[in-house]
């Protein structure tokens, strides 16, 4: 079984990401690149961080009418990431042809609701569903635009993945027991969220926060 941690590098600095992705480099599967690495560094820095050997997960989270996120994602495909993360709710067509723009080897997925939301959050944005209907609604509209899976949390990803059989479910918001919870709100710790049915499983903070990010990615390969 492949190593499902992909480690989030939220840094400006590639000098920083890759110091931390070649010292947890062992104990990963992959490398999530964010908005603040890829607005500081663009295709340079993810060129930089391709070298280290991993996959590389481009978690730009895409949201616009859906010319403008095909052409993006046109423009992304020279860098050949693993995977690539679009807003499922952008809507059906915005996937549909974000998928369509996509290479044949990049794994496109909607974010469903962003782990650090929780019910009043989402009511506040005008969404009264709760965290858990919104995420099997939008895992839905995702799979009837073909693409690959979704982001959600750890606490929806058991239906989601009891529902799209083969979809491929990143979970982030994941704290091993006894971390710190920071911004995020709909947590579980890596092992829940593997047991539920994850693909992969994206970790930050715990990891590069640590004293030592080794030894921290080390033991959550071992709780798994
Ligand atoms: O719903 C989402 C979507 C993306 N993320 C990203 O995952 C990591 C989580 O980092 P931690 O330090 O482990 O909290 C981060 O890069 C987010 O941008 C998410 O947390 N939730």
């Amino acid at each position: 079984m492949s190593n499902p941690i992909y480690l989030a590098i939220d840094t400006p600095y590639l000098d920083n990401a890759q110091a931390l992705a070649n010292s947890a480099k062992n104990h990963i599967g992959g490398i999530k690149l964010g908005l603040e690495f890829f607005c500081a560094n663009g295709h340079h820095g993810v060129h930089e961080m391709g070298k280290i050997g991993l996959p590389i997960f481009l978690d730009l989270k895409l949201h616009d009418i859906p010319n403008t996120v095909a052409k993006a994602v046109q423009s992304l495909n020279m860098l050949s990431a693993a995977i690539l993360t679009v807003h499922a709710s952008g809507g059906r067509a915005m996937m549909e042809d974000a998928k369509a723009a996509a290479g044949s080897n990049i794994k496109v997925v909607g974010v469903t609701v962003l782990t650090s939301m929780d019910d009043h959050d989402l009511n506040r944005v005008g969404v009264e569903d709760n965290p858990h209907d919104q995420v099997r609604r939008l895992a839905d509209l995702a799979s009837e635009a073909g693409l690959d899976g979704i982001v959600c949390s750890g606490q929806e990803v058991k239906t989601a993945h009891q529902r799209w059989k083969d979809g491929f479910f990143v979970v982030p918001g994941l704290r091993p027991a006894g971390s710190a919870v920071g911004d995020q709100k709909r947590i579980v710790t890596p092992r829940q969220a593997r047991d539920d049915g994850a693909s992969i499983l994206v970790i930050g903070r715990p990891i590069s926060a640590a004293e030592n990010p080794d030894e921290a990615a080390r033991a959550i390969v071992g709780s798994l």
